[in-house]
């Protein structure tokens, strides 16, 4: 069985951002209430009192849009100051990230994860919604800042939509040959939106690769992490390319994560939504931590039943949280 030791945590389900492929514009969610969010000193609990006791060391956080949760810097700053944890890193969409990129480096965070759909300001406002301003500008200025800063490896995750942004894969392949970036394209997975491109479904990784190869050659690669990229890179190259293909190719067999939501559910699979626990109200109804590492351990043991492994028939449009609640 594969040893699971990595930990997404959803710290807001909110964003500022409504990407088409996750949390469209117009789309009825519903918020969790602010009494429903587990506080900063419940996370820490849980990742101190249960997760980190039972063996998980890296830690992912995530959203909606993690920069803003109210705190986030003070709140990595708690995370990174515990010493068993080898790898805290998180997924943004970058918007607010330039001006909080030093704090947040500073306070410990080592690698960072920014979407980034698009070269085109253009095609990028049709991608995350636009609300009137372009947010181009201020996330590409965003990854040049956190270049600056230091953050390693620094990856841009590129959903590809065909008929939207797949023309521009050389172009975001590209960014790697002359910088120390890492471009992941992932394919679209219809959860909790299946209507939304059902037109145009998803691109496989295998024609993408086909592409990059033809154009400049690919060769295996690696870059730390732990998360289901296949990487490899164009020859000679400073970055990396990665294709996240779950859609195409099956990666379950590999897993290692689970997902903790803003409001504390415990969730083994991102698509199987069965055997949830909710450790927020356990916590709050005075269990113990070690009642806690039990429901876990249990869990644990459960969960290469619940993995999902039905790629053949893709992903069901049956769930009742989106990307956004589950945190990708
Ligand atoms: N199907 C599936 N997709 C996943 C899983 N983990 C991450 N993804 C998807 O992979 C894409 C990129 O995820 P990130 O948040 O950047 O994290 P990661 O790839 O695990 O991060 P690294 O540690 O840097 O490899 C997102 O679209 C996620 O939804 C998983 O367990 N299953
Ligand atoms: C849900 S977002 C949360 C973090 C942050 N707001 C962001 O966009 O990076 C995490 C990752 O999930 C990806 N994602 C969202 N919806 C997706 C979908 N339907 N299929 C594949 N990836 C998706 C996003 O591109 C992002 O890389
Ligand atoms: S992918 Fe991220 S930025 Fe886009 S709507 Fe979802 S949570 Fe927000
Ligand atoms: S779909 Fe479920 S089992 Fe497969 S890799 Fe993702 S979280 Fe793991």
């Amino acid at each position: 069985m594969n040893s699971v030791d990595y930990l997404r945590i959803s710290l807001i389900d909110r964003c500022n951002f409504r990407c088409q492929y996750c949390m469209p514009e117009g789309a009825e969610l519903e918020h969790i209430l602010r009494q429903q969010l587990l506080t900063d000193r419940e996370l820490l609990t849980l990742i101190q009192e249960v997760f980190i006791p039972i063996g998980f060391t890296r830690f992912r956080l995530t959203g909606g849009e993690p920069l803003l949760r109210p705190g986030v810097v003070k709140l990595v700053q708690a995370i990174a100051s515990f010493p068993q944890i080898q790898d805290l890193s998180m997924t943004t969409n970058g918007f607010l990230l330039a001006a909080m990129a030093q704090d947040l480096y500073n306070a410990g965070l080592r690698r960072i994860n920014i979407s980034f759909d698009s070269l085109n300001p253009k095609t990028f406002d049709l991608m995350t919604g636009n609300r009137g301003r372009s947010r181009w500008q201020q996330v590409w200025e965003s990854i040049q800042v956190a270049h600056q800063v230091g953050f390693d490896p620094l990856k841009l995750n590129v959903v590809v939509i065909p008929g939207v942004n797949d023309r521009e894969v050389l172009d975001l392949a590209a960014l790697t040959l002359t910088r120390r970036w890492h471009v992941r394209f992932i394919e679209f997975m219809p959860i909790g939106n299946a209507q939304l491109f059902s037109n145009r479904g998803w691109t496989p990784s295998g024609e993408l690769r086909q592409s990059i190869r033809s154009s400049w050659g690919l060769i295996k690669s690696q870059v730390y992490g732990a998360g289901p990229a296949d990487v490899f890179q164009i020859p000679g190259a400073k970055g990396t390319v990665g294709f996240i293909s779950q859609m195409s190719e099956c990666f379950c067999d590999r897993c290692n994560r689970m997902r903790l939501s803003a409001d504390g559910w415990l969730r083994p699979c991102l698509l199987n939504e069965s055997n949830q626990i909710d450790l927020k109200t356990s916590l709050r109804l005075g269990a113990s931590p070690a009642e806690l590492r039990e429901q876990v351990r249990q869990l644990l043991t459960l969960k290469p039943e619940i993995n999902f492994q039905q790629k053949e028939s893709g992903t069901s449009s049956r769930y009742t949280r989106t990307m956004s609640q589950i945190g990708g």
